[in-house]
């Protein structure tokens, strides 16, 4: 039974009108002179004015499908098959459909061309005139991103032709190198000097050999693009003469929440990538120092897309990734001058989205991991941007976390509605996708739907009316009928409050999830507290003992020291104080010193025995200094010793801090642990909040459906009425055709008939 669709909405909202307006910063004359171009060759190319984020889904061509998936205008219908995981608490033998609706759905047989007419070239005129242009593209790995994008020699994508149709509508884009985009959004005119290191950088890249560039192959690929888009109409302008216009190109990497420029030479081995900033320019977010590249034709463009691609893959081939993890975003800027040197720039983002992997599909551990988590949330954090943009315009005032991730800081004015945005979503049908599929189309649909079938071995009772029921013998009572359509409501009753327990238990299941969370979360903070706070405590308690044992043996060195000097210095002092007395004596006597003796006979020598005495002191005090120096040496010997105690507790020291180091590590790692696991939490009650989500989907059909029954019901009670009467009058006029006799029932009906026991009958039935 097919009931009536519950429409839910999907993370990708479609914004209400209004909210897109044009670019109008830049130069209104050129402005004005580049959009006064006649159409000559496409009258019917007109810049619409959709303020939709229009959401496209691409198909991809060649997979067998049918079964599974069904496409009607811009809804996709998919059959969903037994085993999968998409929904639950689905009863055994029910057919469940989702319905998905897109802004407009190119099927398996959607050319390259359709796509590009569709979605980018009613983008390229106001890309000439000053308007900035973002395209994104989201899908599983092998979904066809790529073929849309870039495309094949023989299927030329949307970049290849965006190209082409560019220089063939500007036929002087090659000619203006003296003005650059920068970064930041503003222009910078360029001097000699300036304009050939440009051309320098786009030679270097245009030549590179690096890491075995096929650049002969990626030629011939773009000249047969060429061949093949030659034939495809341009636009021509009139009245540009004046204005001189350049086209400059760049190629970032988002790759775990860091940005790379892929137009610089990848760097040595071992080395690592450098990152770059973001800036703000007037509340927009820029990437600063990203890479422009000057090109003369869609050829050079190509050559230099297809060397960051180079670069995208050998980084991730270094990190033994995948370049689709990685969200990438090649940019086309014009710059434009005219003869009033008045100058204007818009640029056309293509943007790869990285796909998401389910977690628990992918058993991710460590860096692959991480990469999920990242690419997770900034698909998350872009779904709730464009969530709540849609209610801040339904007056609802929260605040729109573009900060929360790179993605959505780049993209804020797009996102925020100041520019134009689309995004095209590419699916593989094939059966064993199923799951990641849904996915996918369940992020990115404009809207969806759950759509239940019952099993058909329990076929619903035919809603016949009760009158002919009754006279097709089929039911010899209306009871019967009634019974059913009561049981049937119970049963939808049942399966209604079934549905509702579940809900119920899975909203329990996640708030205690939730809480149980936070507890762990705050006991893990704590013991990392206390760890740090144990480890800082330890570390403090050696550092002070080592202070202290330091202090004290040089403290002790230091006194013992002092001490000795002291004792020396006493020593000697009354060494010579005794004998300065003793001179100071003989001399006052007899003009003759001694110096040694204390006798005083032995000063009665004259100057002979003066000298020797003399003689006597010099080698006394030699040997005085001798054993003064080799006092000397022993201290210096202790010291020496003393500074070799103090390498050892630095190097203690040392080790203290290396330990410490080490603690430190290991604390990074187990909080780099615990948010990888929050992640996941996170990422487990997201599933299963859109488990919730489904399931009052489900609930709300079954209401839907329940209000339906009781409606059908009351519809032919009142027909049962009606029969009733009709019964009542068709017997009273053919038995008063009969002509027998009458009696006149207590309802005021006359009994026409004489057999008391048919009269009873017919009484009893018609009562019934
Ligand atoms: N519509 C299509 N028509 C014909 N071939 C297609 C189509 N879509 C995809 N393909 C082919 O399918 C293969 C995988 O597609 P593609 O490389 O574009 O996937 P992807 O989404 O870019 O994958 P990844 O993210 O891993 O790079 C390619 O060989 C591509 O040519």
């Amino acid at each position: 039974m097919e009931v009536d669709p519950s429409m839910t909405m999907s993370f990708i909202q479609a914004r209400d009108p209004s909210i897109l307006s044009w670019n109008i910063h830049g130069l209104n004359k050129v402005k004005a002179n580049l959009f006064k171009e006649s159409l000559l060759s496409e009258p019917e190319l007109e810049v619409k004015e959709d303020n939709n984020l229009r959401i496209f889904l691409r198909v991809k061509a060649n997979v067998d499908y049918k079964n599974l998936y069904s496409i009607s205008e811009k809804t996709l219908t998919c059959t969903i098959p037994q085993g999968s995981n998409v929904l639950r608490n689905i009863k055994e033998g029910d057919k469940v459909t989702k319905k998905f609706e897109f802004s407009e759905i190119f099927g398996p047989n959607a050319t390259q061309n359709e796509v590009f007419d569709n979605i980018i070239k009613p983008k390229l005129l106001g890309f000439i005139n000053g308007k900035n242009s973002t395209l994104m593209t989201y899908g599983a790995s092998g979904a066809g991103k790529t073929f849309t994008i870039i495309g094949t020699a023989s299927n030329p994508g949307l970049v290849p032709r965006t190209l082409e149709y560019l220089f063939r509508t500007i036929p002087q884009l090659s000619q203006i190198i003296k003005v650059k985009p920068n970064p930041n959004g503003s222009i910078a005119i360029l001097n000699d000097i300036e304009i050939r290191e440009e051309k320098h950088k786009r030679t270097n890249i245009l030549n590179a050999s690096h890491h075995m560039i096929d650049k002969q192959a990626h030629l011939k690929t773009y000249r047969e693009m060429q061949q093949r888009l030659s034939t495809e109409s341009a636009a021509l302008l009139e009245g540009i003469d004046g204005i001189s216009v350049g086209v400059w190109v760049c190629f970032a990497e988002i790759y775990n929440e860091q940005i790379y420029d892929l137009l610089v030479p990848p760097p040595p081995r071992g080395k690592q990538r450098t990152k770059l900033k973001l800036g703000n320019a007037n509340g927009t977010a820029y990437i600063k120092s990203l890479t422009s590249i000057f090109v003369n034709s869609g050829m050079e463009a190509y050559q230099i897309l297809q060397y960051g691609l180079h670069n995208l893959n050998y980084a991730a081939t270094a990190l033994n990734s995948n370049s689709s993890r990685s969200h990438s975003i090649f940019t086309i800027k014009l710059a434009q001058l005219n003869r009033e040197n008045q100058t204007q720039v818009s640029y056309f983002n293509f943007c790869d989205l990285a796909g998401s992997e389910r977690l628990k599909k992918s058993h991710n551990v460590g860096e692959r991991l991480k990469e999920s988590n990242n690419i997770n949330s900034s698909l998350m954090v872009l779904g709730k941007c464009i969530d709540n943009i849609r209610n801040l315009q339904k007056g609802s005032k929260s605040m729109v976390p573009y900060r929360e991730s790179k993605l959505t800081q780049i993209f804020q004015r797009a996102l925020s509605g100041k520019e134009d945005i689309c995004m095209i979503v590419n699916v593989n049908p094939c059966r064993e996708l199923f799951d990641e599929t849904q996915h996918v189309l369940n992020f990115s649909a404009i809207a969806k739907n759950i759509i239940i079938e019952e099993e058909p071995v329990k076929p619903l009772p035919k809603k016949t009316g009760r009158f002919s029921q009754y006279m097709n013998g089929r039911s010899t009572s209306i009871k019967p009928i009634i019974e059913e359509d009561k049981g049937m409501e119970q049963d939808y009753k049942k399966d209604y409050e079934n549905e509702y327990e579940t809900v119920e238990k899975l909203k329990n299941y996640i708030s205690e999830m939730q809480l149980d969370f936070e507890t762990k979360w705050q006991e893990r903070e704590e013991m990392e507290r206390l760890d740090r706070l144990k480890i800082t405590e330890t570390y403090d308690g050696v550092i002070a003992k080592i202070y202290a044992m330091h202090k004290g043996i040089q403290e002790r060195a230091e006194a013992n020291h002092k001490e000795e000097l002291e004792k020396e210095r006493a020593k000697w002092r009354e060494h010579y104080r005794h004998k300065r007395v003793k001179y100071d004596d003989d001399n006052d006597d007899s003009d003759v010193i001694d110096l040694v003796s204390d006798n005083e006979d032995d000063n009665d020598d004259g100057d002979g025995r003066k000298e020797v005495k003399e003689n006597v002191i010099i080698s006394e005090l030699k040997m005085e200094r001798e054993k003064l120096a080799l006092e000397l040496k022993q201290k210096h010997e202790r010291l020496l010793g003393l500074e070799k105690e103090n390498i050892l507790l630095n190097n203690k020291i040392e080790q203290l801090n290396l330990t410490l180091k080490d603690a430190e590590k290991e604390y990074k790692a187990l909080e780099q642990g615990c948010r990888a696991e929050k992640m996941e939490l996170k990422s487990a009650i997201y599933e299963l909040e859109e488990k919730v989500h489904d399931q009052e989907a489900l609930i709300s059909s079954l209401k839907q459906d329940m209000q339906r029954t009781m409606e059908i019901e009351e519809q032919e009670e009142s027909n049962a009425t009606e029969d009733r009467g009709d019964i009542q009058n068709m017997l009273i006029s053919s038995l008063t055709e009969l002509g027998n006799n009458y009696d006149v029932f207590e309802d005021g009906t006359k009994n026409v008939l004489n057999n008391t026991e048919d009269k009873e009958n017919i009484s009893e039935q018609i009562n019934m």
